[in-house]
């Protein structure tokens, strides 16, 4: 799980104290800092062309110093431009300055464009963890500049301006940064190398080992994470010799009327493939003949209302249950959800059940935590409005955790950067989930992902994850002009290779 941490630019600068601490000089950490980044420079231009590497005030600028002197000790062509004068350096920046073996020029914006013309690459060594507030005067006109040239750009630990733990550009809309085409950060990742539009404006990002001591992160204690098998996989089950399709639960989709059964079918479809050893799909009458025409290894049955959803719950083997794709919205679908809270089986919520609480989110929130059985909640950002319109301006990490605090369910806010946060405090970004994945009916896919998990009895938070994760992986399996129902056969490849792997 360590492996996966992602850590805040504040934890960041624990670990680089933890290990300072430990008798490890801070200087050595940055000349291991600069070094990769010399290489990832070469990397990118290749032996020709002049660098230009831009240098703030602090130890982000540092590592750019470092990476200038071992440039030109392979004797490429490098001019160093300074945001401040070189007499306000201190520490390891200093150290590494006066170790650089040629000046930098304290510039102007008109002098830092001068410079651009005809280079190759960037190196933007601006601010990194230590931004602590927007970039204003010279500082935002050189980001700009920078930006204009189109010149490549590979950033130091972060993309000047772009905040590490948010995944936002400090400074929000009026607020600028650095667009660069690749990144290289330190130890681990962190936030905003994955929430969007940190995602888009790192570009490639590596991350290297720089000496920083691993057994930092048990004393930092990392409470958001990247998604991906290291996070779940002693969770996910494979069929054991000897075991029965009971042993790999019974999950009941709970789906609308005609008009809008495709939902439930393509959920129940889901569920099924990704493991649950049952499925049913109730639906009012209205819509069993459809569903029965195009289902069948999913079971169907027909429940009118409330008391007829109450009577079915009461089989324990009914152990998970997902309602909301395509169901409809008014007081009798309401008084179904209410009627599965009062079940004991897992719960996901989505859709039409998020919306039909939009003006008593308080009533849902209150019966989720007053039941035993655990719940995930799968919003987009538009359901998620309706149910916490109060922390819509929130960073998307903090808006998710905000969420599964005061709902008490595991929060997906799902998107290009799905957050899944649980009431404990854990989080995840996943990053593997393409753009073709933007598409009708793809959401109904995940929820049913997330229940077949809870049947097969993984604990909500990591079903929530690693169904994300699948969900994402068979979205990538399919490729361009994947629709929803391609997704349903796509699981079976990416489940045979996880378990391939596993
Ligand atoms: N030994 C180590 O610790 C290692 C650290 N490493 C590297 O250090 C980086 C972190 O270094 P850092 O903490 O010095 O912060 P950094 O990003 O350089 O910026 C701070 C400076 O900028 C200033 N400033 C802030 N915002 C501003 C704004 N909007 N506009 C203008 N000024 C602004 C701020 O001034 P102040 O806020 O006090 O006014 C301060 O002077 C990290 O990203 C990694 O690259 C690696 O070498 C590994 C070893
Ligand atoms: N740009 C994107 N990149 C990757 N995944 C995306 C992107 N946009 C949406 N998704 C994913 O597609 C799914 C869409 O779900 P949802 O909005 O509920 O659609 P629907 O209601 O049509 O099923 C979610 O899992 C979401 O995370
Ligand atoms: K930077």
């Amino acid at each position: 799980m360590m492996k996966s941490a992602l850590l805040t630019p504040a934890e960041m600068k624990r670990a680089d104290e933890i290990t300072i601490d430990s008798g490890v000089p801070g200087i050595d950490l940055m000349e291991c800092a600069g070094d990769h980044v010399a290489r990832l420079a070469r990397d990118m231009c290749g032996t020709e062309g002049r660098v230009l590497v831009v240098c703030g005030p602090g130890n982000n600028g540092g590592d750019g110093f470092v990476a200038a002197q071992c440039l030109q000790a392979t004797g490429r062509q490098v001019d160093v431009v300074l945001l401040k004068e070189a007499s306000s350096l201190t520490g390891d920046a200093a150290i590494a300055y006066s170790r650089m073996g040629f000046e930098g020029e304290l510039t102007t914006t008109e002098g830092l464009r001068q410079k651009l013309l005809g280079c190759s690459l960037v190196i933007d060594a601006l601010f990194g963890a230590g931004l602590s507030r927007p970039l204003q005067g010279e500082a935002e006109a050189f980001v700009s500049a920078i930006n204009e040239s189109g010149i490549p750009v590979l950033s130091v630990d972060l993309p000047s301006g772009l905040n590490g733990e948010t995944g936002q550009v400090m400074g929000g809309e009026g607020g600028c940064a650095i667009r660069a085409e690749r990144s290289v950060t330190f130890f681990r990742h962190k936030p905003g190398h994955y929430l969007i539009p940190g995602r888009v404006l790192c570009g490639r990002v590596d991350c290297v080992d720089i000496g920083i001591r691993e057994n930092a992160l048990s004393e930092i204690g990392p409470t958001t994470f990247i998604n991906g098998p290291d996070v779940w996989s002693s969770f996910f089950r494979v069929p054991q010799l000897g075991g029965h399709k009971y042993d790999r639960g019974h999950a009941v989709i709970f789906g609308g009327p005609m008009m809008t059964s495709g939902a439930g079918r393509l959920a129940a479809g889901a569920a099924l493939r990704a493991g649950a050893g049952l499925v049913t799909l109730v639906s009012p009458p209205s819509a069993v003949m459809a569903n029965a025409t195009q289902l069948t290894a999913v079971m169907l049955k027909s429940v009118k209302e409330a008391g007829g959803i109450l009577e079915l719950l009461k089989d324990p083997r009914l152990n998970a249950a997902l309602i909301g794709p395509g169901y409809g919205l008014g007081d009798n679908a309401r008084a179904a959800i209410q009627a599965i809270l009062e079940s004991d089986c897992a719960l996901v919520l989505d859709a039409d059940a998020l919306t039909n609480f939009q003006h008593q989110p308080t009533e849902l929130f209150d019966a989720i935590h007053k039941r035993a059985g655990p719940v995930v909640m799968t919003p987009h950002d538009g359901e998620f409005a309706r149910l916490f319109p109060d922390l819509m301006g929130l960073p998307k990490l903090e808006k998710a955790r905000q969420a599964a605090l005061r709902s008490g369910a595991v929060l997906v806010l799902k998107g290009a950067d799905t957050v899944i946060a649980s009431p404990d405090g854990r989080a995840v970004i996943n990053e593997n989930a393409p753009a073709w994945l933007a598409t009708a009916g793809s959401g109904d896919v995940l929820a049913g992902i997330v229940c077949a998990a809870l049947a097969q009895k993984v604990s909500a938070f990591e079903a929530a994850s690693m169904a994300v994760w699948l969900h994402g992986a068979a979205g990538a399996e399919v490729g361009p002009g994947l629709i929803a129902e391609d997704l349903v056969p796509a699981l079976r490849l990416v489940i045979a290779k996880l378990v391939g792997i596993s």
